[in-house]
């Protein structure tokens, strides 16, 4: 079973992460089955306090409940405030990745640096009106930056396509940082988050509401290597 240890980040190759907002969350375990059976990289699992964002879900006991079925790479997006306060008990139910959002905490610093210091891989998330500068200073202490391409809070809402400047500006500084997109994401809209430079990609509607889910994840896939594959060359 994965746990913490589960390293999955650094290579900045494509990852595939659907979104479990919109998904059956009476029967989480099936789901979760259902998205890494389809050929997903990791699950992208979304976690809203009702005062980051106007939303809720659900906390580590869920998390923790679902790691007794699953061996998948936990992805825990904390749309949260105060981060900080849930590291320990996300850690502790399984979790692989812990993504805060910078406008959510005071220390960014010090928030990182407990992250770490639990096991988890850690990432740091960007909301829409967020300009990316404001993340530069962290990026080489973190392994991941999420640009959210919604304004968090809710599934099935439509991709912002001038988002793709913040991708675009830390590929252009960090050739090898895993920067993940999220939220809008399907096969009509993943061409601008690949070209831009995105290589982990969360999609919830496209992929938990298709009749298909590989196909939709294959797509999805096949765009993010072609673009990897046309920046190397250009290299
Ligand atoms: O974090 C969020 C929303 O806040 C996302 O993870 C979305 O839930 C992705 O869903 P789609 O936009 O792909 O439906």
């Amino acid at each position: 079973m994965a746990g913490v240890e589960g390293g999955m980040l650094g290579s900045c190759s494509c990852k595939i992460g659907p979104s479990i907002l919109n998904a059956d969350l009476s029967n989480l375990a099936s789901e979760a089955r259902r998205l890494m059976d389809c050929g997903a990289d990791y699950l992208h699992l979304d976690v809203m306090d009702g005062h980051f964002v106007p939303n809720m879900t659900f906390g580590h006991p869920v998390v923790k409940s679902l790691r007794q079925h699953s061996d998948a790479f936990f992805d825990m997006h904390m749309m949260v405030n105060r981060p900080e306060q849930w590291i320990e008990g996300m850690r502790d139910a399984g979790a692989n990745l812990f993504t805060f959002h910078i406008e959510a905490t005071d220390d960014v610093t010090g928030c990182i640096r407990k992250v770490k210091e639990s096991g988890m891989q850690v990432g740091i998330g960007l909301k829409p009106k967020t300009p990316v500068d404001v993340v530069f200073p962290y990026v080489e202490d973190v392994d991941m930056v999420l640009v959210m391409t919604v304004e968090p809070g809710f599934g099935g809402q439509k991709f912002m396509a001038d988002m793709m400047p913040k991708v675009q500006a830390l590929r252009a500084k960090y050739k090898s940082l895993d920067i993940e997109v999220d939220g809008g994401v399907g096969p009509s809209t993943i061409d601008m988050a690949a070209e831009a430079g995105a290589n982990m990609i969360v999609s919830g509607t496209a992929v938990v509401r298709s009749d298909n889910p590989r196909d939709v994840i294959g797509q999805l896939r096949g765009k993010v290597d072609e673009a990897i594959q046309k920046a190397n060359l250009e290299r």
